[in-house]
């Protein structure tokens, strides 16, 4: 089912089994990896090709990695169904997003239950009646971390894109009134960030029967966001320990 590489390698990741933990964090940015990688013990890089690079350290003395998925839907996709293939099975996705609604306070955080597909990796996927709904496990471990690190978390659904300038510049768009029109329905409907990736996250896994969850900051620092998923992973981490014993 999967494409491998010479070295048999998953094609576009360049990763085998034992390469990386279950519990993976995914930015979509390849520069964020290392800022991430710092908060686990032992960090070290195991892979670099095109924009997937991948960290692999410790929490709690169990294995932790970090995978960059680039930008969008497509690159995301194929990130989670390698890292899938070589054994990872829950996510936490940690991005930057535009706010939808004009309450939050920049430093805020978004956690997402679900994602509008608003994208068109994942109707190639599954027809679009089905839900791209992030799970319960991740959402909840998320929630009570940014409880725990002081950081105020909105939790809800976000909007995934693929084009950031249908967003960023819709008055140059020749489909403007169609993006105008789109916006503020997902505003009156109380989407509250808009990204790029989470859909894709979210119907991949599900359908792959494995947990992801989605956690965005706007202008905020992010390495407090990065510490709440941290803790969330170690959550995680915790709670299945139990379940296993
Ligand atoms: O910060 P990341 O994770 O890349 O996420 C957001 O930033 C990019 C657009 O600037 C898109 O990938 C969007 O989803
Ligand atoms: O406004 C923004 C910021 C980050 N990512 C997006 O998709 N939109």
């Amino acid at each position: 089912m999967y494409a491998l590489n010479d070295n048999g390698q998953q094609y576009h990741v360049e990763l085998s089994k034992g390469d990386v933990g279950r519990y993976v964090i995914l930015p979509g940015d390849p520069g964020r990896v290392e800022r991430i990688a710092k908060f686990l013990d032992n960090p070290r890089r195991v892979a670099c090709h095109r924009e997937y690079v991948t960290y692999t350290g410790s929490l709690d003395g169990v294995p932790v990695s970090v995978t960059s998925t680039g930008i969008g839907g497509p690159s995301t996709a194929i990130a989670v169904e390698e890292l899938i293939a070589v054994g990872a099975d829950t996510f936490v996705r940690i991005g930057t997003a535009g706010m939808v609604q004009d309450y939050f306070d920049l430093n805020d955080c978004i956690i997402a239950t679900g994602s509008v597909r608003d994208e068109g990796t994942t109707r190639q996927y599954i027809p679009l009646s089905y839900p791209a709904v992030a799970h319960y496990d991740v959402v909840d471990a998320l929630r009570r971390a940014a409880k725990r690190c002081g950081k105020t978390a909105h939790v809800g659904i976000v909007q995934s894109k693929d084009a950031f300038y249908g967003e960023a510049e819709p008055e140059s768009m020749p489909n403007e009134p169609v993006l105008r029109y789109q916006w503020d329905a997902w505003k009156r409907g109380g989407v509250l960030a808009s990204e790029m990736e989470s859909a894709a996250l979210f119907v991949v896994s599900s359908i792959r029967r494995v947990r992801a969850g989605c956690i965005l900051n706007n202008r905020g620092d992010m390495d407090e966001t990065i510490r709440v998923a941290v803790e969330a992973v170690r959550d995680l981490i915790a709670a299945d320990r139990k379940e296993e014993n």
